[in-house]
């Protein structure tokens, strides 16, 4: 869509009918709502002043980015939003040159517009080439990005920062940083104030314009720009985020600086659909609604794994009032809002904060309490190395509940909670289990709460799949449940969310085979599996995890280990590959791992 050549009025009718157009999909596939509304005018600002086909347009997470996408030849595809095969969700360069990288997770971009500018500037190319960022209030909160700030305020690569603030994260912002940016001097009323003050003052002449002047500057101590300046980067704002005019002439301007600047930006989360309006943390991830309701279309039934977390978790903390616990500003997604509004001073969102999430929890561990660092899957790899370093070398009993294990669905690659297993089975001292059911999950969380070591339990985005297996047994370390016993060769081996699917894939054979649920990974239940390879000489191992170091890989460092050699192993875990988005279903199809798949392969 040709943005240089329109006038403000055709921009702001440009702004209408992306709003539009993302209403309209969003309506039907899901996605990210609010914050794309919001952001639409910062982004056609930004196409307006920069140029995609030679800038980096660099957006932190990128779920704000639907009308960068839309404006980027992306118009009529945008209807293929979020499923499979289709368009992603986020800036994805395999999609259009016009996406510079990959997002998902927060708080990247200023470490990669310090990349890029460093690369522009190695190139010769800073005349031609800048790269604008776009980041959101949220994302502020998060370390990595005053990892970049530092270098940046000093090294001052030409870059223009737009600080998208909307006064909210996925819910209310949390942390001095969020206070500081949306401090009184950043209010609407300051802005109307200063205006005010200017037009009085222009009627008395220079001297009182001189000393509104100064009085301005000693106002500007207090704005949210003292700590990007004193960093050594420009601070420009805070502008009205929805007003094109002012915004593109200061776009202008923070280019013509030719230095790092910060375009503090205020917009309206949900802006253009009164509904989702404000400070509504439902309408920041949807999934389809009926526009002139905002009524969810999709009900579901069956419980989720959260809501078995949270109602366990309420549990256990009502009996013990040692039991304390965080979420990285995922309380609603975690179902750790419920304990945070009912045990306020032991419940905490910590903001987009894993590393510190999770070393604060230690610390905590080691104050005698039993922490719950409650994150997804995916989220925790940003804290990897607080696991090992503060967590798991001073070996302390901090619970790592791990939402959202294996294929998430629309989210797609950066999102897919399919590593956890590999990456917390090589680390000492880590206990690693997982429920398959809601009677087992309130086990283990049983089991997690009076366990002194730091361990590790993963569940499903969405509900476990419903069987009629055998009731689980209490949770017992390293201690596996034999379901199914059969005479037959073939041993199914479920995992967690793997169980539901052995069992599916059992139902389809035309053999009796048995049914192990392994429960605990690390250790494993050597007693049983010992016992096991005497009566089965083929094991099928199910489980929502990468196959790459994960519960086959642990199995057959158990076979070798006892000389076991003949037992024939083959996991259904996913492929070395990063796994696309779309419907889990669909997507579990294209990996083969649906059970009518899996039953024809075990067949065949
Ligand atoms: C490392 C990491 N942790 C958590 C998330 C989940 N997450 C996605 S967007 C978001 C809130 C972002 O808030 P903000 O930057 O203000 O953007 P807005 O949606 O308000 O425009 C969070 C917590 C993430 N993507 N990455
Ligand atoms: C953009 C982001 O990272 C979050 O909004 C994420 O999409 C939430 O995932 P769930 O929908 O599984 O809670
Ligand atoms: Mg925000």
């Amino acid at each position: 869509m040709d943005i240089k050549s329109k006038n403000i009025k055709e921009l702001e009718t440009v702004c209408n009918d992306i709003r539009e157009r993302i209403l309209d999909v969003v309506s039907k596939n899901g996605g990210h709502l609010s914050s794309t509304l919001g952001a639409t005018e910062l982004i056609v600002a930004m196409h307006k002043v920069f140029d995609s086909n030679k800038d980096p347009f660099i957006f932190d997470v990128s779920h704000q980015s639907y009308a960068h996408k839309l404006v980027t030849g992306r118009w009529d595809e945008f209807e293929s939003l979020r499923t499979f095969g289709g368009l992603s969700g986020y800036t994805k360069p395999s999609e259009s040159d016009d996406d510079y990288f990959v997002a998902g997770h927060s708080s990247t971009s200023i470490s990669l517009g310090v990349g890029a500018a460093k690369g522009i500037a190695l190139k010769g190319e800073t005349d031609s080439r800048i790269p604008v960022v776009m980041i959101g209030d949220g994302s502020m909160t998060a370390g990595m990005v005053y990892e970049a700030l530092n270098e940046l305020g000093d090294r001052k690569y030409p870059m223009v920062i737009i600080l998208n603030d909307n006064e909210m994260s996925i819910a209310k912002p949390i942390g001095a940083i969020s206070k500081m940016l949306s401090s009184a001097m950043a209010s609407p009323f300051y802005q109307r104030f200063k205006k005010n003050t200017e037009s009085f003052v222009d009627n008395f002449g220079d001297g009182a314009r001189y000393m509104a002047k100064r009085m301005e500057e000693s106002l500007k101590l207090i704005t949210p720009g003292i700590m990007f300046e004193e960093m050594g980067i420009d601070y420009i704002g805070p502008v009205d985020g929805h007003d094109l005019k002012s915004l593109i002439e200061t776009l202008e301007l923070a280019k013509k600086l030719n230095k790092p600047v910060i375009v503090h930006a205020q917009t309206l989360k949900g802006k253009g659909y009164e509904i989702a309006e404000g400070k509504e943390e439902k309408w920041h991830g949807v999934g389809p609604f009926d526009i002139e309701n905002g009524a969810s279309s999709k009900k579901s039934s069956s419980k989720s794994a959260t809501q078995i977390y949270t109602e366990s978790l309420m549990h256990l903390a009502k009996q013990n009032e040692k039991i304390v616990g965080a979420t990285a500003a995922m309380p609603s997604g975690t179902g750790l809002s419920e304990l945070i509004e009912a045990y306020p001073n032991r419940f905490w969102d910590v903001a987009i904060a894993e590393q510190h999430a999770v070393t604060s929890m230690a610390a905590l561990a080691k104050e005698g309490f039993k922490p719950f660092c409650t994150i997804y899957s995916t989220f925790l790899q940003r804290g990897y190395d607080q696991v090992i370093h503060d967590t798991c070398l001073m070996n302390l009993p901090v619970v790592f509940a791990l939402d959202r294990a294996g294929i998430v669905g629309e989210d797609g690659e950066t999102h897919q909670g399919v590593f956890d297993i590999s990456y917390l089975r090589a680390v000492p001292n880590m206990t690693l289990f997982a429920p398959r059911d809601e009677k087992s999950f309130h086990q283990a969380m049983a089991f997690a709460a009076s366990y002194e070591y730091p361990c590790s339990l993963r569940y499903p985005r969405g509900s476990f799949v419903e069987t009629d297996l055998p009731e689980s047994e209490e949770f017992k370390l390293a201690k596996s449940q034999l379901l199914r016993s059969s005479k037959g060769d073939k041993l199914f081996i479920g995992y967690g969310g793997g169980v539901g699917r052995a069992y599916e894939t059992a139902k389809l054979m035309d053999e009796d085979v048995s049914i192990l649920d392994l429960r605990f990974v690390k250790p494993l239940d050597a007693e049983m599996l010992r016992d096991l390879s005497t009566k089965h000489k083929k094991w099928y191992v199910f489980s929502d995890s990468s196959k790459a170091g994960g519960v086959g890989s642990a199995i057959l460092e158990f076979l070798s280990d006892e000389k076991i050699q003949d037992v024939e192993l083959e996991s259904f875990e996913y492929a070395d590959k990063f796994i696309t988005h779309g419907n889990t279903k669909l997507v579990e199809e294209s990996l083969g791992i649906l059970p009518e798949q899996l039953a024809k392969k075990i067949k065949g």
